[in-house]
């Protein structure tokens, strides 16, 4: 019998289809006796199990018949009128998709093909560039840092370039953790409703902020402008839960039909379960989550950085981050993240290397660093052992 050559199989497309890094080294950080700074995973603490499990077995009992049936692609109706009052929108403009991964992906399967210009900030979300690079796009990239994206990087590349969108990410920025500060958020949006280019927002930590409030996102900003070319995306996964899978897109009703379209093709319709699930938890007592969850994060951020401020030598830059998940740390030039990852693991502490997340490439002395997921006292073990692995790798002070 003749063994089926697979990869001869495939179509062109697959070959532009990359691993996820952060999912493959998931895999590795479940080895017993890793602490691990490397997935973005929310802290499983704050997961709503208790109301969860009433709420599913209640759905099923008394709406089984909706819950276990096919669903419109659009969403759930009622989902998608909380979504549009949460957000003061009109509910036709909302899809609510399986996580904001697939909002990326199907923004790539609609936006984009072989060729075309995509403009996002370097370094930037490595699962958006993992989705759009399936579709063959041209990658353009902007430098981003604390304070997002550098604007007059922006400016030069919009004069020479008309990319079929920009993908940004302007609160608590994955992976380098930046806050766009209201000014430059209105410089930004000056710059491209001149341009008239179209903005994807990904705000996935817009409720992770550990100040007084949250900043209006460029979203609110274009529409009291009058400019419709944001497309919103945002997600339940930071503050409910991942694993259901429940996430949003918001856009103009004709972009928005393309999208449903494509949907129509990938899964359908989100779980309808999932739907119904996400809606009674949202229901009850969301300010009071939405603190808590604040405060989790906020106080896992401090113990990070006392610990690195403690523990990390000379040389070794790192932000300090006013919301979200992560902490970005540059290497001094030269010394490289992938083989700090090495001596890293064999010490029992895990990170991404930064490499990935820059589309063009470049970062290969950079690291991401998640706090989410360990209490204080895992913290400062894991930044003293990350210490440890670095200290083989840097010059004696
Ligand atoms: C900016 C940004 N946009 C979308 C997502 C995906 O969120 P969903 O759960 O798909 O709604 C994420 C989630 N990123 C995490 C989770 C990845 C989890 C994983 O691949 O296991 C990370 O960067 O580690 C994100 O940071």
């Amino acid at each position: 019998m003749k063994p089926v050559d697979w990869s001869s199989l495939f179509g062109q497309g697959a070959e532009r289809i990359q691993a996820s890094t952060i999912r493959e080294l998931l895999k590795l950080t479940q080895r017993p006796g890793i602490l691990s700074f490397a997935g973005g995973l929310p802290a499983p603490e704050l997961f709503p199990k208790e109301e969860a499990a009433e709420a599913a077995a209640k759905l099923l009992r008394e709406r089984g018949e909706v819950a276990l049936q096919y669903g419109p692609t659009e969403g759930y109706a009622p989902l998608r009128a909380f979504v549009g009052a949460w957000l003061g929108v009109d509910p036709e403009e909302v899809l609510i998709t399986t996580g904001s991964q697939q909002a990326l992906d199907l923004l790539g399967k609609v936006f984009l093909e072989e060729g075309s210009p995509v403009l996002l900030e370097a370094p930037s979300y490595l699962g958006a560039i993992q989705a759009f690079r399936a579709y063959g796009p041209r990658f353009l990239t902007v430098p981003t840092g604390e304070e997002g994206p550098d604007l007059e990087a922006l400016r030069e590349a919009l004069l020479r370039e008309r990319p079929r969108f920009l993908y940004l990410i302007p609160s608590f920025q994955n992976p380098a953790s930046g806050l766009m500060p209201l000014a430059k958020r209105q410089k930004l949006l000056e710059l491209v409703t001149e341009a008239g280019v179209v903005v994807v927002e990904d705000d996935a930590y817009r409720e992770l902020y550990f100040g007084e409030r949250r900043l209006p996102s460029l979203f609110e900003l274009a529409r009291s402008a009058g400019y419709e070319g944001v497309i919103y995306l945002s997600s339940f996964s930071k503050i409910l839960a991942p694993g259901l899978r429940v996430a949003f897109a918001v856009a103009p009703k004709e972009a928005l039909k393309k999208l449903v379209q494509a949907k129509q093709g990938v899964d359908l319709h989100t779980p309808t379960l999932n739907q119904m699930l996400v809606l009674e938890l949202l229901k009850e007592g969301l300010p009071a989550r939405l603190e808590r969850v604040r405060r989790v994060y906020r106080e896992k951020a401090q113990a990070m950085l006392e610990a690195l401020d403690s523990a990390m030598p000379q040389g070794v830059r790192y932000t300090r981050p006013q919301g979200g998940m992560f902490v970005w740390m540059e290497l001094p030039e030269g010394v490289s993240s992938e083989e700090l990852f090495q001596k890293a693991i064999a010490e029992g502490v895990a990170f991404v290397p930064g490499g990935p997340f820059f589309a063009n490439g470049g970062g290969e002395n950079t690291l991401r660093l998640s706090y989410a997921t360990m209490d204080r006292a895992r913290i400062q073990e894991g930044v003293k052992r990350l210490a440890r692995a670095l200290e083989s790798l840097l010059p004696l002070k």
